[in-house]
């Protein structure tokens, strides 16, 4: 491909240092190979000496020339050095360069003239990976029923139809309704975009307008729901906001950080009744505002219930969790809370009775409004993926549990209460149709539950029943993790002590399993009444034991089988593809793309692109779209749109000292290089949009409201944007950095092809990466190869002087290249988006990280792939040169102990258990930064032990 050179003018430095003076060899303690390659070093380590040996290596292909350079004196290029050092090894180092980090100072010029372009030379051969036959999970989306068919109030199936265009029911709604308004505690298992929000938000809404009389704000909050990111909080806020529209007396609120504390802790002094947030900034109230109490709370929502537990935020959940019984708990043993409860019964008795007309629907009375009024319960967790830890969330949470999972041939509503088969399969899926009739004003479950269970769903008025007392843990694993309910009574540590014990609450138990316990032992006492007592009773409770998993295999076995086989689900009206990519072509591949997408697509397209990091996200946003349309967004961002840089921050706010930092990097910009001449590559405008979890919160929601309303665009983002969120018309998701797991592809994945809409989904691998689509295919995920030749081919058209589509993706390099180098801000940013990716690579979880494996990589070509001219050394060397590369993140993840021990009357959790089981260090630090609960910066670092 030496053809494919452009003309080059290169300043040779490596000149001079081959004329360098030999030294003694005496002085190196390492001798290089004198068969160099160019892959081994000949070090120098003397003991007071600091210089290094120099061995010139050109970068990306080019002949390497061998020259070894010693001296006593300062080094002559400590560019070169670096090089070394790095490209030796093949991966960063730090103390190598930490040594000459002082020694070196950044000063990069602009290289003008042309420069030589290798983007075709040593690529590595794309393989072909044949599809394996892999017979992919579907999942049928509607349920061919309409909204009026559920036991939902009129105005609601209404304000459906009228505010939301919606009137069939999609088959995880039909199914999870009239379970959810039964009371029971669900566990929602559905395809991405399957409209799981709307399946637990509107019984809940049906449940909450059904008390009489009617709530108000200030009567506390009834529901709490909990989801992983802010932008998935305002999504589910505002389909609440729609969903009430008709009950006005139910007020829906927000709290997903980023915002000052101090308003949102004067709004929830004005009452809510629904209340959406993240878990860390939820956490933060209930540590610091007062006013913030759980004890009217009858529901509990944790959305994307896996990743909640996988971002590390299970203290936080489990933080909410406790909050919840402990607040439930103290209000039970108000005397003036039981004497308020028992007037609020008269009066709703009253009321009914009175004033029959007043509410048509009065007579609606589902078990779930029956909750809200006593001191129960309800928990849904919902996820398109299942992980362990659901499981365990699920046994630390839950009480005999119904788990939803909508899968086409493996259907089912498996229900903890459904008594046994033991000689049937009760696991075996039931079709779906059988399975989700929906009766006229009646609720399949409770048709189905024996009568004894419909005892159990009676919710008591007793109110010295113990809420806490969690009677489905013993279905779970959950229950390992008593340490959660450490400080409940002796009954629940006893029974979490020894997880195999009958609950021995006698006087509160009234499950299948503890119903069959007492009758047996009935019957006992009558034919024995003392003699050999204590040993049969202790056969029975073995007996029992085996009753109750047995009956309870239903859900368990269920949810077992679910996680264990790890089979993923995918809209089937999204095609899936990957597309093989040298590491050096990736950015022109990526541009082609976008154009094929969004310019020469007539309709126009909008698109998702997945990054690594924050750094990448902001980088190649403003790179692309500089390159591409010739906005100077560099310049016009400024301020606005700053990773990470604490008390920067506030100051960016200031319009003042907004004005002075891009007036002097204009003037930066202007003196020591020259802007590109020519304007963009496209003739028309694309829209760019960036998303990240260091984004200022008031930008963050901005660029989210925008892609959303946008017709069509780019937006490039973070796994920040993977879970949750509902963008319409997104037409293609492109994952331009591997995902870190199934998992996080098929959320990333998820983003479109949603509701039954068409998509596409196109992954880039590396060379080295293609077998990960094999790991892809085991979780029965089936993607297919496309043709790389042709993906470059759209650059023709932005570059129709060049012959060949080869000299077209040049010319786009060149440009992207030209465009990171003309100025030291360009660089740094290009370095610290370089940087942050190696980091990233070599952090991917240990389960992936044999297709994804960072000795694999070439970074000098990587280098490429961010525009850069620089070896990896030098790169790193001038992230490092950074300022803003030592500023902390502000975001945190979790609570922090010094805050428990700052306020001690708070309770202490001691979760971990589940935790260290389940998430991983390296995928917690792959979010870490991501994932920002709004929270003030941590005071200390907190050391690793
Ligand atoms: N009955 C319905 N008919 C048509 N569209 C619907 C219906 N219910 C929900 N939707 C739409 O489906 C889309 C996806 O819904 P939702 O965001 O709840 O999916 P999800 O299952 O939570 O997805 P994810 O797993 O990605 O979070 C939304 O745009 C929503 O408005």
């Amino acid at each position: 491909m030496d053809d494919l050179q452009l003309n080059i003018s290169v300043a040779k430095k490596v000149k001079k240092k081959a004329s360098a003076p030999q030294k003694n060899a005496s002085e190196y303690k390492f001798v290089s190979n004198p068969q160099f390659t160019g892959k081994t070093i000949a070090r120098k380590r003397p003991q007071n000496i600091v210089k290094k040996t120099l061995n010139q290596m050109k970068s990306d292909g080019e002949p390497q020339k061998k020259i070894t350079k010693m001296s006593t004196k300062r080094p002559v290029n400590l560019d070169s050095n670096l090089r070394d050092l790095s490209e030796n090894k093949g991966k960063f180092e730090g103390k190598n360069y930490q040594e000459l980090n002082d020694e070196m100072h950044v000063k990069q010029k602009p290289r003008s003239g042309a420069w030589i372009s290798s983007l075709f030379k040593n690529n590595p051969d794309v393989p072909k990976i044949g599809q394996r036959a892999v017979k992919p999970l579907v999942e049928k989306v509607f349920a061919g029923r309409t909204f009026a068919d559920l036991d939902i109030h009129p105005h609601s199936v209404a304000n459906l139809q009228q505010n939301l265009g919606l009137k069939e029911l999609m088959t995880v709604q039909q199914k999870a309704v009239p379970v959810i308004l039964q009371g029971r505690d669900v566990l929602i298992r559905s395809q991405t975009g399957s409209g799981k929000t709307l399946a637990y938000a509107l019984p809940i809404v049906e449940g909450l307008q059904a008390i009489r009389p009617k709530i108000n704000r200030h009567d506390g909050i009834r529901v709490i729901v909990v989801v992983p990111t802010r932008e998935l909080a305002v999504q589910t806020y505002e389909l609440f906001i729609k969903l009430v529209k008709p009950f006005t007396w139910i007020v829906p609120g927000l709290l997903s950080g980023g915002q000052k504390r101090k308003a949102e802790k004067a709004r929830l002094r004005k009452g809510l009744s629904i209340l959406v947030g993240t878990p860390g900034r939820i956490n933060d109230h209930l540590r610091h505002t007062t006013s913030f109490n759980f004890a009217k709370t009858g529901c509990l929502v944790l959305d994307e219930a896996d990743r909640l537990l996988d971002m590390g935020y299970e203290k936080d959940v489990a933080a909410i969790v406790r909050a919840i019984v402990d607040h439930k708990k103290a209000a039970t043993y108000d005397p003036l809370a039981l004497m308020k409860q028992n007037m609020i019964k008269k009066i709703d008795e009253t009321e009914e009775t009175e004033k029959p007309d007043e509410n048509t629907h009065s007579d609606i009375k589902h078990k779930l409004t029956e909750v809200f009024l006593s001191t129960e319960r309800q928990t849904i967790l919902l996820s398109a993926t299942l992980t362990k830890a659901v499981e365990n969330l699920a046994g630390i949470t839950m009480m005999d549990p119904v788990f939803i999972d909508t899968s086409e041939g493996r259907a089912l509503v498996a229900d903890s209460l459904k008594q046994k088969n033991i000689d049937g399969n009760i696991l075996k899926s039931q079709p779906l149709k059988d399975e989700t009739k929906i009766p006229e004003k009646t609720n399949e479950v409770s048709k189905k539950l024996p009568s004894e269970n419909q005892k159990e769903l009676q919710v008591p008025n007793d109110t010295e029943k113990k809420p806490e007392v969690r009677r489905g843990l013993v279905a779970f694993s959950g229950l390992n993790h008593s340490d959660l309910f450490k400080d409940e009574s002796k009954t629940s540590k006893d029974d979490s002590k020894d997880i195999k014990a009958v609950p021995q609450n006698d006087d509160e138990s009234d499950s299948d399993s503890d119903y069959e316990y007492f009758k047996v032992q009935k019957e006992l006492e009558a034919k024995n009444p003392k003699v050999k007592e204590a040993q049969e009773e202790e056969e029975v409770v073995e007996e029992e034991e085996v009753k109750a998993s047995q009956a309870r295999n239903v859900f368990q076995q269920a949810l077992k089988t679910a996680i264990v086989e790890d089979e993923l689900i995918l809209p089937a009206s999204v095609n899936q593809t990957f597309l093989i990519v040298p590491m050096k072509l990736r950015l022109v591949t990526l541009c082609s793309l976008i154009v094929e997408h969004c310019v020469l697509n007539k309709k126009g397209g909008k698109m998702i692109v997945f990054m690594a990091t924050l750094e990448m996200v902001d980088y190649h946003s403003e790179l692309i779209e500089t390159v591409l349309t010739g906005n100077n967004v560099k310049v016009k961002k400024k301020g606005n749109n700053k990773n990470a840089k604490g008390k920067k921050r506030k100051a960016n706010e200031d319009g003042d000292d907004e004005d002075k930092s891009s007036e002097s990097s204009e003037s930066e910009f202007e003196v020591d290089y020259e802007e590109p001449s020519e304007g963009g590559l496209v003739p028309v405008a694309i829209e760019m949009f960036s998303l990240h979890g260091s984004m200022p919160h008031e930008r963050r929601m901005e660029v989210f409201k925008q892609f959303r309303a946008a017709r069509n665009g780019v937006l490039i983002c973070t796994d920040v944007a993977a879970r949750g969120i509902d963008v319409p018309r997104v037409d293609l998701v492109l994952q331009y950095c591997a995902p870190a797991s199934a998992t996080d592809y098929v959320h990333r994945v998820g983003r479109t092809g949603r509701a039954a809409q068409v998509g596409a989904a196109v992954m880039f691998l590396l060379p080295s990466e293609a077998e990960f689509v094999r790991h892809l295919e085991q979780k029965r995920i089936r993607l297919r190869q496309s043709n790389e030749s042709s993906a470059l081919e759209s650059l023709r058209s932005i570059a129709p002087t060049a012959a060949t589509v080869q000299r077209a993706a040049i010319a786009v390099q060149s440009r992207l290249e030209h465009t990171a180098h003309s100025s030291k801000e360009w660089l740094a940013r290009a370095s610290r988006a370089y940087t942050s990716w190696v980091r990233f690579y070599s952090g991917y979880p240990r389960e992936v990280r044999e297709w994804l494996d960072a000795r694999q990589l070439h970074l000098g070509h990587a280098a490429k792939a961010f525009a850069l001219r620089d070896t990896p050394a030098m790169l790193a060397r001038r992230a490092k040169a950074q300022p803003d590369m030592k500023v902390k993140p502000v975001n945190r993840l979790t609570v922090h102990e010094e805050e428990e021990k700052k306020r001690p009357g708070f309770p202490r959790m001691k979760i971990g258990k589940y935790g260290s089981n389940v998430s991983n260090k390296q995928s917690s630090m792959h979010t870490a930064s991501e994932f920002d609960s709004g929270l003030p910066p941590l005071e200390k670092k907190k050391k690793n032990k």
